[in-house]
């Protein structure tokens, strides 16, 4: 499918995009749906954090059902991490910025969080599958009270818009969602993914629910888990955490 192919409703205050594409989703939309806010009231992040969604940032959520083979969709989120760097590189105004992606699939401009994705899904009445790409980029400001440190397109001199990012976003997802071909052709996902990542083969902590481990950041494989070599030289496969460069 080409960017022109999927419908895009644009609100103005919402509680959260991804909230609108779900409730969609379950009164019967087809999917193939963007839908973006100007503002988010009720914004979420991963592990029910919240993002502060202030107008000025880009939040849009895609709504797709049943995009792939179930055994498929953990290797999503690394689509959705392409396409939100395609889109932030393209309105970057200097080659030279070191734009990365830290896994799962956080973007980060000079070391510093610039986008976050949240992906969601849920069943819908006839029993197919829902999946929300949900997109957070920092183009005006960054949260002032960020445990971690932030960076905005703003910051970095890029004159764009939110409107304008998202016409970049709907373009860089729809190539990168042809690319990855329902999950059947991941290999060449993962490749593009390892040339953009950040922190492979160094020392990292990842942090899950109920436990933290160290070891060395090896790969990732075509799921999409992290491999982590643990200090007694085993190796170990990681679906979801937070990582931490030590
Ligand atoms: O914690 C993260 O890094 C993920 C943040 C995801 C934020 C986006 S903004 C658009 C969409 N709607 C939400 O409520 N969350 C996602």
């Amino acid at each position: 499918m080409k960017a022109e192919d999927y419908r895009h409703i644009a609100l103005d205050d919402v509680q959260s995009t991804n909230t609108e594409c779900l409730e969609k989703a379950q009164a019967g939309d087809p999917g193939n749906l963007w839908i973006t806010a100007r503002r988010q009231l009720g914004g979420r992040g991963r592990r029910g954090r919240p993002w502060v969604s202030e107008a000025g940032n880009l939040y849009a959520s895609l709504l797709l059902i049943d995009p792939a083979p179930v055994h498929a969709l953990a290797s999503l989120p690394l689509v959705a991490a392409l396409a939100v760097h395609g889109a932030i590189a393209r309105a970057l105004p200097d080659p030279e910025s070191s734009l990365k992606i830290k896994w799962p699939n956080d973007v980060l401009l000079n070391g510093g969080k610039i986008s976050g994705i949240l992906l969601e899904s849920g069943i819908v009445p006839d029993g197919r599958r829902a999946v929300v790409i949900g997109c957070g980029v920092n183009v005006a400001h960054a949260p002032k009270e960020a445990m971690y440190a932030t960076a905005t397109l703003r910051d970095a001199g890029a004159a764009v818009s939110a409107e304008e990012l998202f016409a970049y976003l709907c373009q860089s997802m729809a190539r990168e969602l042809a690319r990855w071909g329902e999950g059947a052709n991941m290999s060449e996902t993962r490749e593009l993914w390892l040339r953009w990542a950040t922190g492979v083969g160094k020392q990292i902590t990842v942090n899950m629910p109920n436990a933290s481990i160290e070891g060395i950041f090896r790969d990732i494989d075509d799921t999409g888990c992290l491999i982590l070599e643990k200090p007694d030289g085993s190796l170990q496969s990681i679906a979801a955490g937070d990582l931490f460069f030590l």
